[in-house]
């Protein structure tokens, strides 16, 4: 990728790029439990289907296996050695949270082969990742910026906020629908406020979750509107009703004639008989997952709901809708608790 990115397509070869992120989204209906063969299994499928980016990390991020998010079955510097070591053409990409992770988890992701740095923020505090992307940066790296829950605010402060990452030394700022709580329409303001402001100094990319069923249609609203890397999640593992489907939205942008590089019977194969075995369940629109893209709730909340809602003996949906009430953001897991210890003490 150049320092100054092409507006119309993403390459000589590809018209959009797709990152798959099964193996750092996915972590959070795995519970963060994949092992080293999981990985090796899933990267090695992704590859010979041509997927152009893989992304593994713990689900939180870089740091993120810990009493808060949840602890990793395997370390998460070992999943990016195995998937580094696993890859022969796809590129290596690793996830973090400022404060979670720290600069020396940057460093250790990129010696262990990660070499496309993605890194996230809440979508008004873009200001807290600057002096991570002028590391990364520094390194070599090739680098993504997270603006997370981007439904809860406005194109024009998105777009401001993009700046911020584009400034610091950020290669892509990716619309991120962390709550699957956008529709088409907001995909595409966000989108193009986005395009208009970064110019050519930044790529614009769209991540989407399934909670409202719009993942493959909020993708292709993004590529309409200027944006040239999607994410999604083979299977649609991911937080929630997970992401949105790599194999399907392959799919259709082979009937439309975008570009991806993958190949859609391959990867419709891996799909089914790589990762499927490697889920724990699918990830489903059930009513949980549904009133998540409905209150805007963070999509990584769902299982953390499902562990308060059974420990003090409370509807999970109840506390998903307050949590939606609160605005709460990732990062504000442990406020689920509160929650629930309140829904608990109103039923007595
Ligand atoms: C780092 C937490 C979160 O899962 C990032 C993400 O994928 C999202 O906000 O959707
Ligand atoms: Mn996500």
């Amino acid at each position: 990728m150049t320092d100054r990115p092409s507006r119309s397509r993403y390459s000589d070869t590809l018209d959009i790029r797709i990152t798959d992120s099964s193996l750092r989204d996915g972590s959070h209906a795995k519970r963060h439990q994949f092992t080293g063969e999981d990985v090796r299994s899933i990267v090695s499928a992704l590859d010979g289907a041509g997927v152009p980016v893989i992304e593994v990390t713990h689900g939180d991020g870089l740091g993120g296996s810990s009493f808060n998010y949840g602890f990793s079955k395997t370390p998460e510097q070992e999943l990016i050695k195995i998937a580094a070591e696993t890859a022969r053409h796809a590129k290596i990409a690793f996830l973090m949270l400022p404060g979670l992770g720290v600069k020396d988890d940057i460093r250790a992701a990129h010696g262990n082969g990660g070499r496309i740095c993605r890194i996230a923020t809440h979508c008004t505090e873009a200001d807290i990742s600057v002096q991570h992307f002028g590391l990364a940066r520094e390194m070599g790296l090739e680098t993504v910026g997270f603006l997370m829950m981007a439904h809860s605010t406005t194109p024009e402060n998105l777009a401001r906020q993009a700046r911020i990452m584009a400034d610091a030394g950020c290669q892509c700022v990716y619309v991120v629908d962390s709550a699957g709580a956008m529709v088409m329409d907001e995909v595409t303001d966000r989108v193009a406020a986005l395009v208009a402001e970064l110019g050519d100094d930044a790529q614009v990319g769209f991540h989407g979750h399934e909670n409202l069923g719009l993942g493959v249609g909020n993708s292709v609203a993004a590529v309409r509107a200027g944006a040239l890397q999607i994410d999604g999640s083979t299977r649609r593992l991911g937080a929630g009703a997970g992401n949105t489907p790599v194999e399907a939205f392959a799919a259709v942008c082979r009937k439309m004639g975008i570009r991806t590089g993958i190949d859609v019977l391959k990867i419709i194969d891996a799909a089914e008989d790589v990762v499927r075995p490697v889920m724990d369940d699918e990830c489903t629109l059930d009513r949980m997952a549904l009133l998540m893209g409905h209150a805007g709730v963070y999509s990584s909340f769902l299982k953390h709901a499902y562990r308060q809602a059974e420990r003090y003996g409370v509807s999970g949906a109840q506390i998903l809708l307050r949590a939606g009430e609160r605005r709460l953001v990732g990062g504000q897991e442990d406020q689920l608790i509160d929650i629930a210890v309140e829904l608990a003490a109103e039923a007595r």
